[in-house]
């Protein structure tokens, strides 16, 4: 190591922080006032984490004399924290794009879900691919990920329903640990439907007596890292209780709890996932009041997946009765072959038009609260001293182009920066 230090960030217009006293989450106010530095720069050590962020002069002079592996000039563009996706379903075979036009001549979700396609159709071809074409797939969706802007991403199993095929998919993201710089956030989702021939209850027999117990062994063994449990708690799929009875056993054996609720029917999903300590509850179109206080109280994030009510021609989830009550309101893409979209900057804008956020409570729903909602917010989602450093360069004089130039992002993000490296060069960078 011949150099004093990884990175030094040079002279950006603006450097936006995001926050600047090491909060877990932003609330309310907190997030129409993001931490924004004009002419700033940011130093990255060879830990890959952030060392000083401050207006250019103070960081010259305190760094006269160091030595940096690599600088990046940024006068004139604008910084921003990597985005982080709290939602996505990343691993599966096939597509369904078949359904995407039976979907537009009138069909609703259920109506599919129920015809034996969505969820069981994929289910049939993740089951029949190989290993290797499930890595293969994942690969090249978390690549185009990271290339639209997110350097930390949760990612579901959920499409085998099987012990066998639920376990190959949670070894593939184990996998790409390995090989891409993204980071991850592992979510079992063996409670993603019923599968077919199956009843609830012996689904849920399945999944707590069988699916769970293969899965602790796995992780016991060091196969696979699982960060989160999700259920899709829904009428027709998982009811309240057995949706309690999966996510308390998976808390048991220590995962965060993480769950899909309240999305197509009132089922007081949010009201059990604060009963529970879930850390998020995803979806929530169709919240109640209650609901919505507790979330507030229970700290328990609300992910709002903007791409899911605009495919499905959903009501929108009430993202600002949330964000006046003062829940943690994130933001994920949802990524899966009924809502193939793989741009956070596309969410935020989705966000904005359609669940009527501001700009800045876009970029902190899909930073820090994001980052919360995975139980990561004390490593990402801000560029912080301490932090991992994760950003992104943006050839825009001010940040909020990002969220602005609707599907902007292939030409706005310059390079993206994880843990101090550049793992992303844009060769087709243009500017406003
Ligand atoms: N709602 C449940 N799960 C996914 C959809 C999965 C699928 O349709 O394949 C979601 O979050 O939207
Ligand atoms: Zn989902």
């Amino acid at each position: 190591m011949s150099s004093d230090y990884r990175l030094l960030v040079r002279n950006a217009r603006q450097m936006v922080c995001v926050c600047d006293a090491r909060q877990r989450f932003l609330l309310k106010e907190q997030m129409q006032q993001l931490a924004v530095l004009e002419h700033a720069s940011l130093v990255v050590g060879h830990d890959g984490l952030v060392k000083a962020v401050g207006g250019v002069r103070e960081i010259d002079e305190q760094f006269a004399g160091s030595s940096f592996e690599r600088t990046l000039d940024v006068t004139g563009l604008c910084v921003v924290p990597g985005l982080v996706d709290a939602h996505t379903h990343p691993v599966w075979a096939g597509d369904r794009v078949h359904e995407f036009a039976m979907k537009l001549a009138g069909a609703s979700y259920m109506d599919v879900h129920r015809a034996g396609g969505g969820i069981h159709f994929t289910v049939e071809q993740t089951r029949a691919a190989s290993q290797s074409d499930l890595q293969g797939a994942l690969s090249g969706r978390l690549e185009r990920m990271l290339r639209a802007g997110t350097t930390l991403v949760e990612c579901k199993s959920g499409y085998g329903l099987d012990t066998h095929t639920e376990l190959a998919m949670l070894r593939a993201i184990q996998s790409v640990r390995h090989t891409l710089p993204i980071g991850i956030s592992a979510t079992y989702c063996g409670a993603h439907a019923v599968p077919r021939g199956k009843t609830q209850e012996e689904a849920l027999q399945d999944v707590l007596c069988e699916q769970l117990p293969r899965l602790q062994e796995c992780v016991s063994r060091g196969e696979v890292c699982v960060d989160n449990i999700d259920v899709f708690c829904e009428k027709g799929v998982f009811d309240r209780d057995a949706t309690r009875q999966i996510l308390s056993a998976g808390k048991s054996i220590g995962l965060n709890i993480n769950f899909h609720g309240d999305e197509l029917h009132p089922m007081r999903a949010a009201e059990l996932g604060a009963e529970l300590g879930a850390l998020a509850v995803s979806h929530l179109e169709e919240v109640s009041d209650e609901g919505i206080v507790a979330m507030a109280r229970s700290k328990t994030a609300a992910v709002l997946l903007p791409t899911t009510a605009y495919i499905l021609r959903l009501k929108q989830p009430r993202a600002r009765d949330m964000l006046d009550a003062g829940v943690i309101v994130a933001l994920g893409s949802d990524f899966n072959p009924n809502a193939y979209c793989c741009s956070m900057p596309l969410v935020m804008h989705l966000a904005c038009v359609n669940m009527r956020l501001s700009l800045t409570e876009a970029l902190a729903a899909a930073t820090i609260n994001a980052a919360y909602a995975l139980g990561a917010s004390h490593t990402h989602g801000s560029l912080e001293p301490g932090k991992q450093a994760d950003l992104l360069v943006i050839n825009t004089p001010r940040w909020e182009h990002l969220i602005y130039q609707l599907g902007g992002h292939q030409e706005l993000i310059k390079h993206v920066v994880i843990k101090g490296n550049i793992v992303y060069d844009n060769p087709h960078t243009l500017g406003l």
